[in-house]
């Protein structure tokens, strides 16, 4: 967990649900309003922890009717975005479009976008821009394959996803920037990376861009863990010093367990391992 300076977090951690293609309109305001009364009755403070929901594009105007008209504490964004801002590009949708939906920020180059849709980090290099161009705040997936990861060329292999998306790009632009590790034989599997595999990588993103930018700009970008997280390993995987929240799919489904995930800190003493 990111070290804390009289009290505070020197990066507020981030957790965040990433809801694929899952809960319709309809459920997904009975969610978050769900979600919001649990973590209310737990005494979640956003400020100390931020909490974000990524549901389908369809779900975002009733999330955001009910987030601004009621106050709610939690963040929303959309899973994708097109690199361009209007035209003819049947299908896609635009940065625009989501910050006028109230978005604070958007996931790009989530795994299952890499794999099912074959995007390229030149196309999420675009993406990446696009996202700047409209003030949303980048959630930049990266990870390995199984494969990769046994051949040992996993922190290579991110960070060469990393590198590639962010090619071009200040120090200045990025002051938003999230980072998501997220190891593809880790998602919806029921293995969970090691805390020492979170941290490794983390560590060696944030040196990352230290070399791309600065140690003082490394210093401020938050890197998530995405992958199996559940109420019962979450505090030992934020338990590195470099990981700074998590990036959650099912187990953001439900509220009981997404709002235990979201109180990690309370976790901390009970013992729990991945
Ligand atoms: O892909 C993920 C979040 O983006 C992780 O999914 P699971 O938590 O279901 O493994």
């Amino acid at each position: 967990m990111t070290t804390q300076k009289n009290g505070a977090f020197v990066r507020r951690p981030l957790i965040a649900g990433n809801w694929k293609m899952n809960i319709d309109h309809m459920e997904a305001i009975a969610l978050v309003q769900k979600l919001a009364w649990t973590l209310n009755d737990a005494g979640h403070d956003y400020d100390r922890v931020q909490v974000s929901v990524f549901p389908p594009f369809t779900d975002l105007r009733g999330v955001q009717t009910l987030v601004t008209g009621d106050k709610l504490g939690v963040d929303y964004g959309a899973q994708d975005l097109s690199d361009q801002d209007s035209g003819a590009f049947t299908g896609d949708i635009s940065g625009a479009f989501l910050k006028k939906l109230g978005c604070s920020q958007v996931l790009i180059g989530h795994s299952e976008r890499r794999e099912v849709h074959g995007e390229t980090d030149a196309q999420l290099n675009a993406k990446l821009s696009a996202a700047l161009r409209h003030g949303l705040a980048p959630v930049l997936c990266v990870g390995e394959g199984l494969q990769v990861r046994e051949a040992g060329n996993h922190v290579a292999h991110t960070l060469a996803q990393l590198e590639g998306a962010l090619a071009g790009r200040t120090a200045e632009e990025l002051t938003e920037l999230v980072v998501a590790y997220e190891p593809v034989w880790a998602i919806g599997t029921g293995k969970v990376a090691g805390p020492e595999d979170a941290q490794e990588m983390s560590a060696a993103i944030r040196a990352k861009l230290a070399e791309l930018y600065s140690e003082g700009f490394a210093e401020t970008v938050r890197v998530l863990y995405g992958g199996s997280v559940k109420s019962k390993n979450v505090a030992s995987i934020l338990a590195g010093p470099d990981v700074d929240g998590a990036l959650v799919g099912g187990a953001s489904l439900d509220t009981e367990e997404f709002s235990k995930i979201a109180s990690f800190e309370k976790h901390v003493d009970t013992g729990a391992q991945a």
